[in-house]
């Protein structure tokens, strides 16, 4: 049996459209046009194309987007000093800052610094804590796409033995608060995990969120399983010619294919969703800026 493909692209098109909807709405009905700051420091080519992709599909749906690019050199204060600004900005209810910065910079500074009510990312302390606890907020990108995925595909989540492989503050440890929300059962394990391929064997659904191109083995999914894939790995591939490179993400899809119930692909899979997620975070801040309740669609 050959897993069906999860198509995170064209999932992520549609959400887009239902995104630009909602921005339709507030415009009309509130006079409210919600605008995303993007700030990226230095001149990383991978990161520009992407921070590019983010402001283009910002404008696409009707939002205002406003881009900050900063040299590798600028100084913490600096950018303490933008985002104080962006804070403060009535045509902002987005703020994101590209991570990593360079080293100079101190990057839980400048979370810290960002209003959590503006907090896109959902990287504060603060809406960490309302995630945590199920009050409304915005929702980590990559796990909320994730979750958009996983409940499309299966419907209820309840009672099913999800098995998140990675516990960064980014993506593994909101990815276990949302679904526990669920009902799923979860288990976070990570690189210290003992038998680590048994414990991924018991797994209804994978959540494969380490980092590292192609760890995770066909052989250790259940079959039948639903695989979501969070990773994006850039590796050599000499069979394209001397130093070209393709992306890969942290499960052996070759493998796991074959196994599998489900399984979102690399490229084309989750990123596409972390994208859109964070417009639909866009909305949801824009909304309770303004006291107005979130669209229950485009949150967890
Ligand atoms: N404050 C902050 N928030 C972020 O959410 C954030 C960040 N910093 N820094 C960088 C990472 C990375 N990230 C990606 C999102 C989508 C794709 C994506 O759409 N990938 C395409 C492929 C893109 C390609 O071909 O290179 C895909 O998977 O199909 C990739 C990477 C968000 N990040
Ligand atoms: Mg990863």
């Amino acid at each position: 049996m050959t897993a069906k493909i999860i198509d995170g692209k064209s999932f992520a098109e549609g959400l887009r459209g239902r995104i630009a909807g909602h921005v339709e709405r507030l415009k009309t009905e509130h006079g409210i046009t919600p605008g995303l700051a993007v700030v990226i420091v230095g001149h990383d080519p991978a990161s520009q194309v992407y921070v590019s992709n983010k402001a283009k599909q910002t404008a696409e749906v009707g939002m205002a987007s406003f881009k900050y690019e900063l040299p590798e050199d600028v100084s913490e204060a600096e950018l303490l000093e933008l985002v104080r600004r962006l804070n403060e900005d009535d045509q902002v209810h987005g703020i994101l800052v590209q991570l990593p910065v360079p080293k100079q910079i101190n990057a839980d500074k400048v979370i810290e610094a960002i209003v959590p009510s503006k907090d896109v990312d959902c990287f504060t302390p603060a809406n960490v804590g309302k995630l945590t606890i199920g009050l409304p907020g915005p929702v980590s990108c990559t796990p909320l796409g994730s979750l958009m995925l996983l409940r499309d595909q299966l419907g209820s989540l309840e009672g099913l033995n999800a098995v998140i492989v990675g516990r960064s503050n980014l993506v593994g440890k909101p990815m276990a608060q949302l679904l526990l929300r669920d009902n799923a059962t979860v288990t976070v394990a990570h690189s210290r995990t003992k038998n680590l391929a048994d414990v991924v064997r018991g797994a209804d659904i994978v959540i494969a969120a380490v980092g590292r191109p192609e760890m995770i083995r066909g052989d250790w999914i259940k079959p039948g399983a639903t695989v979501i894939d969070v990773g994006i790995n850039r590796v050599p591939a000499p069979e394209k010619g001397e130093g070209k490179t393709r992306l890969v993400g942290d499960v052996a899809f070759a493998e796991a294919v074959e196994v599998a119930g489900a399984i979102t692909p690399v490229p084309g899979g989750v990123g596409p969703m972390t994208i859109a997620c964070l417009l639909a975070n866009t909305i949801t801040t824009a909304s309770l800026i303004n006291g107005l309740v979130p669209p229950s669609d485009l949150t967890a």
